[in-house]
């Protein structure tokens, strides 16, 4: 591999509640005036003014009387930022509790027929090997130079098992309880061919050439081992992209994430993260990934009010803040009524339902892309979210609530969920090892 030219890195916090916009956070007070200076023109720009030639100019000017050449400067420090493989303190693999980044690609392999447990471990190895290396912005030596000058770009690559994978390696005694088939919900329309999968990979980041790049290495590591069985493209905002930073929006146009667990809470690694005690050892410290490709009915979501909307989901759409009043972190109160002597946040509202307090605290760590890929026939997008959710125990956490949402949420009529998956996402490499090791030569 080798090491493309780019800024230092600037490493990104492992915090998922710590908005994406703080990795492009001004560095120095020279940095923040020249920002500053190109905000303003961004922000003529979007309000329709013609300012590209006297905008260039006056960011040159400004980079100058800063003693800096601007041709040698990026924009942002989108580009340079790095997420490391493995974290100095956690043990969970990069992808969890990283930000949300604004390009993603889900994909899913099968082992290869005659591939054994030594091919599969080889093949986290080679995996393993090609992550740490494009997350720190190195590029493999025969290279497509499709990501050539875009730095790290928050890159995060995650490795999963699925339920099938034991099977293949006959490693069936160690295969956790936690990874038993999900149970079938009434509102499930699924598509085995779009779903499940031996093997499993969650790409991350904040440019899509780069994330494009990590796809394509991956599957040419693949080669001979395992064959690509589904694959599902997803985006979301791009860092910095709006003056404050903000919770991320879903494509129906809500605050989505807000109620999540955060890393400061006193049982966020409990609720996340596979204890200690564990029975099959390999998966401490490792977490449970629930995906699901979950298409939304738009022209009908469109077609509702915003009053109804927000009966909907039981938060306002313009900031995510709870119907009973307050901010987008004031907690919901959910006991409130109204003059007619109803829940202001309805029995059946989506986040009501989703709530820790409707569901013995099952609390699961939601961390999504959106997905577009084109119209149907009938001219629908074909669109929604590409829900993806961490936790310790799938059972206690995505099933119990999704079992709750099947019998009464005022969302369901809206969605549709079309494919699943759930995957094993064992620890981070040990340094000289690879994800998985402890499991394939324990
Ligand atoms: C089984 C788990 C969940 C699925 C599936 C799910 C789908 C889904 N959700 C939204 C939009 C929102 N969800 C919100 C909150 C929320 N949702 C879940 C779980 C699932 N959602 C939970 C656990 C929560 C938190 C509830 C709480 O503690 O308050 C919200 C509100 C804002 C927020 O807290 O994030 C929105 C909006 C969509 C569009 C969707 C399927 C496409
Ligand atoms: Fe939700």
């Amino acid at each position: 591999m080798s090491k493309q030219p780019k800024q230092a890195p600037a490493r990104r916090p492992s915090d998922p509640q710590v908005p994406a916009q703080r990795a492009s956070a001004p560095q120095t007070s020279t940095e923040l005036s020249r920002r500053r200076l190109l905000g303003t023109v961004g922000a003529a720009g979007a309000a329709g003014l013609v300012v590209g030639g006297a905008g260039g100019a006056l960011g040159v000017s400004a980079a100058r009387s800063a003693g800096r050449d601007a041709a040698h400067e990026a924009l942002t420090t989108i580009g340079s930022t790095e997420v490391p493989f493995r974290q100095a303190r956690a043990k969970h693999q990069a992808g969890i509790t990283t930000p949300l980044q604004a390009s993603g690609h889900l994909v899913a392999f099968d082992l290869a027929p005659g591939a054994d447990r030594k091919a599969a471990a080889a093949l986290l190895r080679r995996w393993s090997r090609t992550a740490e290396e494009l997350m720190a912005g190195r590029t493999p030596d025969a290279d497509t130079g499709v990501a050539l000058d875009a730095g790290p770009s928050s890159l995060s690559i995650t490795f999963g098992l699925g339920h099938s994978f034991f099977d293949r390696t006959g490693l069936q005694k160690q295969r956790p309880v936690q990874l038993d088939p999900l149970p079938e919900f009434s509102a499930d329309a699924l598509d085995p061919d779009r779903s499940n999968g031996d093997l499993w990979i969650q790409i991350g980041a904040d440019d899509a050439l780069v994330a494009f790049h990590a796809l394509r290495t991956l599957q040419k590591d693949a080669a001979g081992s395992a064959r690509l069985r589904w694959q599902m493209n997803g985006f979301n905002r791009t860092p910095g992209a709006t003056a404050h930073p903000m919770t991320a929006r879903n494509l129906m146009g809500q605050v989505d994430g807000t109620n999540n667990p955060k890393p400061s809470d006193k049982d966020f690694d409990e609720r996340i993260f596979v204890g200690r005690d564990a029975d099959q050892a390999w998966m401490r410290g490792g977490s449970y990934a629930v995906v699901r490709r979950i298409r939304m009915l738009l022209d009908d979501w469109e077609k509702r009010s915003r009053h109804d909307q927000e009966k909907i989901i039981g938060r306002r759409k313009d900031n995510g803040a709870p119907l009973t009043g307050g901010s987008e972190t004031t907690p919901m109160r959910l006991e409130a009524s109204g003059a007619d002597g109803l829940p202001v946040i309805p029995a059946n509202a989506h986040a009501r339902v989703a709530a820790p307090e409707s569901n013995q605290g099952a609390a699961m760590l939601r961390r999504p892309f959106s997905f577009h890929d084109g119209f149907r026939e009938d001219g629908a997008p074909d669109a929604g979210l590409l829900f993806v959710c961490w936790q310790a125990d799938p059972l206690r956490a995505f099933t119990q609530v999704q079992r709750k949402l099947d019998s009464g949420d005022a969302l369901s009529p809206f969605l549709r969920h079309e494919a699943s998956g759930l995957f094993a996402v064992p620890p981070a490499a040990e340094p000289g090892g690879y994800v998985g090791r402890p499991l394939l030569e324990g």
